[in-house]
């Protein structure tokens, strides 16, 4: 519930789209460097949970229920309380704000070709709650088979899919707004802490992309429900329209726990593990210009997100040898961190022009509905329709294709969000007019890419390599070939042609050579556009055997090393097909279940 006004909601649009168009991202972390060489020992806590973000959030506050445990969470952000973050409508402004960490990939050579320095953006935001503050809250959990496949990876059953659905359903209040979307209510769950619900009213675009859908032989399902393969309407973390970020979920109603104490402006800068008996002692930090030092009595509980989160271990000397060696630093242990790094790859410059006339909507109009809890200013993205599929190069039974419909304006806006050329982005609108975009993701990429450090200085940002529609076998991009054929049999559908849409780019700089519209040309168009879609994973993967790049065992615990765990968007072994959140709600959700039992031993 909000008190506030469409007035002081336009006063806060006001601010916020100044900040977005002038805001120079930071390129190291300096902000949080010491003003001198002291450390203060600040005592002890049973547990040290480093980032209070998504995974973060979760852990501490199910540990919290333990009342005789004392839990710190240290987090670079700050609270954040604003009614303008409120406005899923407004996500890709949050973006450009001092919530963002401003992380930047190392220039690419397969992928962002047409973007600034050849470089993808790699959002990720700080403060309680992490990147759930500037997301786009779709709630989804991949397929089933995900997860009995990650059993068999860990070798551990507690993994599949009958296993963790419990937990899964533990964490979600699920309420049925949209009546068109069928819901499999046995897979959800009722009471939890995170709010779950579609955007009401559906729009024009959602009823035609599931009609167009349903005319190519789709089945219209739940996509958290036995199969995510079909076609759909978002589900999303919102409560009555609004962004609830993980930490308002699951900590905001806890905080009066005495022992929960969260510091916020605060560092992480290495885990202090004993050489000896390979054991984490505890955490050094930095504050408002002093350096702290604190004692975990039980276990540092990682959860720093899929590139601080390697940056810290390796740091701390876990990482792979001859990296550490040459940053100069001394290896605890050999492992593979940061080098399994995963996004999809994401096409959103296929626009194509219609004869669709927007209604008009004055800018009082969608706050009056935001306020009343519906809307367009209730969610990140223009529609609500989605399809999961699975194209001809996917042997198992998972998706590896995405495809969400959006309504778009050409905006210098976009061009800055995304980090486009110019040149690259006039020419993929071209001569459009009442555009729409249909996204493609590859959900399921082979490729895979690097975090590593750029120096032993823990406030020098790490260097990321998406590397993504590299492998060698060119499978990622047949894949997106696939969709960009896809997406034209869906244009052809009855319902979509009475739009009547017409592809109008124009020849992309770097592709003139092509044929346009050949299959060359469309593969060159890929490289140029596709860019990251922000479900980066893996760079910490669960497994059972650390000699094949596995960093945390099935308990997520740091092979090699004790009382340290790994728990956050980092451990994932595998492609979820999709959005991560909703699953790594559910590792938390697991890890804490999973220190319990290690360390109560009346809980089984
Ligand atoms: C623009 C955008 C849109 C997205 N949309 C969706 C979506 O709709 N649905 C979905 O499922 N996923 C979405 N994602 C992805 C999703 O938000 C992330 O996968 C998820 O938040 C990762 O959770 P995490 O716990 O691993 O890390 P985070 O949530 O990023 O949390 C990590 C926390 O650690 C803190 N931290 C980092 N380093 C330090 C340090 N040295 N010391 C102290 N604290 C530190 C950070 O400040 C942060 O708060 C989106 C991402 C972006 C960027």
């Amino acid at each position: 519930a909000t008190t506030a006004t469409v007035e002081e909601l336009e006063r806060l649009i006001e601010a916020a789209t100044i900040e977005a168009n002038s805001y120079e991202f930071p390129t190291n972390a300096r902000i949080y460097q010491p003003e001198n060489n002291e450390i203060e020992d600040i005592g002890s806590f049973d547990f040290v949970i480093i980032g209070g973000g998504v995974a973060g959030s979760v852990i501490a506050s199910r540990l919290s229920e333990i009342r005789k445990w004392s839990i710190l969470v240290l987090e670079a952000g700050t609270v954040v309380n604003s009614e303008f973050n409120a406005m899923l409508g407004y996500t890709a402004f949050l973006a450009l704000s001092d919530l963002s960490w401003g992380f930047r990939s190392v220039p690419q050579t397969t992928a962002c070709l047409g973007f600034v320095n050849q470089s993808c953006r790699a959002f990720r935001a700080r403060g309680m709650g992490g990147t759930s503050l500037i997301n786009g809250a779709v709630y989804e959990r991949g397929m089933p088979s995900t997860f009995d496949e990650w059993a068999d990876i860990t070798n551990d059953p507690t993994w599949s899919y009958d296993n963790v659905l419990p937990l899964f359903k533990k964490s979600e209040d699920f309420h049925l707004r949209n009546p068109n979307t069928p819901v499999e209510w046995e897979y959800h769950g009722r009471g939890g802490y995170l709010n779950v619900e579609q955007k009401i009213p559906e729009d024009f675009m959602t009823t035609l992309f599931l009609q167009g859908h349903r005319e190519l032989g789709t089945d219209i399902i739940d996509y958290n429900g036995r199969s995510q393969l079909g076609a759909s309407i978002f589900q999303l973390y919102t409560k009555n329209g609004r962004r609830q970020s993980v930490y308002d979920a699951f900590l905001t109603p806890v905080l009066r726990r005495q022992n929960l104490n969260i510091m916020t402006e605060s560092y992480v800068t290495k885990i202090n593990i004993n050489k000896l008996t390979k054991r984490a002692k505890g955490v050094t930090f930095t504050r408002h210009g002093r350096t702290f030092r604190v004692n975990a009595a039980k276990e540092v509980i990682l959860t720093a997100g899929v590139f601080q989160t390697p940056q810290i271990l390796m740091l701390s000397g876990i990482g792979p040898k001859e990296h550490l060696l040459d940053m100069g630093i001394n290896v605890i242990e050999d492992l593979e961190v940061g080098s399994k790094l995963k996004d999809d790859p994401i096409c959103q410059a296929l626009y194509i022009s219609t004869n669709m006339t927007r209604p008009v909507e004055t800018l009082e109009g969608r706050l009056q509905q935001f306020l009343n809890g519906e809307g367009s200013l209730t969610q990140a993205y223009s529609t609500s329709g989605v399809a999961f599929q699975k194209s001809q190069f996917e042997e198992q039974n998972y998706a590896d294709m995405e495809f969400l419909a959006a309504t778009v304006q050409r905006s210098a806006f976009d061009v800055r969000y995304a980090g486009w050329t110019n040149e690259t982005y006039d020419a993929a609108w071209g001569n459009n007019t009442n555009a729409i975009a249909i996204n493609i993701h590859n959900v399921n990429p082979r490729s895979s890419g690097t975090v590593r450090l750029n120096s032993s200085d823990p406030f020098d940002y790490p260097l990321i390599d998406f590397n993504m529609m590299s492998d060698p076998e060119g499978h990622d991009m047949a894949v997106l070939y696939e969709g960009i054929n896809r997406v034209f049999d869906l244009l052809r559908t009855p319902s979509f042609q009475k739009i009547n849409p017409e592809y109008r780019g124009s020849p992309l700089p770097g592709c003139e050579d092509q044929q346009f519209m050949s299959r060359e040309y469309w593969y060159c168009f890929l490289r140029q556009t596709c860019t990251a879609s922000f479900h980066v994973r893996g760079t910490c993967p669960m497994g059972a055997d650390p000699s094949e790049g596995a960093i945390v065992d099935s308990r997520l615990r740091v092979f090699g090393v004790r009382k340290l765990r790994v728990a956050d968007s980092s451990v994932l072994p595998t492609s979820m097909s999709g959005h991560p959140v909703g699953t790594i709600i559910m590792i938390a959700e697991k890890a804490a279940e999973t220190i319990k039992s290690d360390y109560l031993p009346y809980i089984s």
